[in-house]
């Protein structure tokens, strides 16, 4: 069986400081700042798997929670992984781009690898649960459009911003995805002031030392 060699992709360099600290060894795993938001993610990615190959691509970072569903400082371990942009608003709500016949707005997680791992991120003292996350294109602001997402999507944990790219480059490859969020805010009323970023990022340290079991 060939050695596993694992793409981990962040969106910001404290990101990638925090998973580098939180793998005990980098040999099998190369890790990234890919940039913020889906077309950096996925342009990031794709150029990282025409360098090597890899056995699976990990988007890693912190991300908002749905209030009813996530506490801060947990980690959600995406099952699904949804471009929740992707589609079209009508009078009768919104279009996904299965529903306009134009292709694929969510990727299904390997669903063994993604219970490994969130067995394991919890073995480390954290709260961890596995579900959808969402890709949008900014940051939710309002409790309207956080209700929105929430109805339209009720298996929605967490929301961030570059996991659906990160999941079509690596699609592209034929290389497994997968995606962890460390959440340091609720998704909702723009609250930037209350954002636990640095209490995220200390937990998404912790986290990255379960995937070295898992891959
Ligand atoms: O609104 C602000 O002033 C503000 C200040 C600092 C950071 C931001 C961001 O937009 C961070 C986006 C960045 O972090 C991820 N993230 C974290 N929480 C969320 C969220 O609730 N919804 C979407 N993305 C989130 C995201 O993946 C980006 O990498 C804003």
């Amino acid at each position: 069986m060939s050695a596993s060699k694992v793409l981990i992709v962040t969106a910001v360099e404290a990101e990638h400081e925090a998973v580098q600290r939180g793998l005990d060894h980098h040999c099998g795993f190369d890790v990234i700042a890919g940039g913020v938001g889906l077309a950096e993610a996925a342009a990031s990615t794709a150029i990282a798997l025409t360098k090597d190959s890899y056995t699976a691509v990990v988007s890693a970072g912190i991300a908002g929670g749905f209030r009813a569903q996530t506490e801060l400082g947990s980690i959600v371990v995406a099952s699904e992984i949804w471009g929740a942009d992707l589609g079209a608003e009508t009078n009768e709500g919104f279009y996904d781009l299965e529903k306009l016949n134009l292709g694929c707005s969510r990727y299904q997680c390997d669903p063994l690898l993604t219970d490994k791992l969130c067995t394991s991120i919890a073995e480390r003292g954290l709260k961890a649960q596995t579900g959808a996350i969402l890709t949008t294109a900014a940051v939710t602001g309002t409790a309207k459009t956080a209700e929105n997402l929430a109805v339209r999507v009720p298996e929605a944990k967490a929301e961030a911003m570059e996991g659906f790219g990160v999941a079509v480059s690596a699609q592209k490859f034929d290389v497994p995805v997968f995606e962890i969020r460390s959440i340091s805010n609720f998704v909702g009323p723009r609250d930037r002031d209350n954002w636990k970023i640095k209490e995220a990022l200390a937990v998404l340290e912790q986290a990255s030392n379960g995937l070295q079991e898992v891959f």
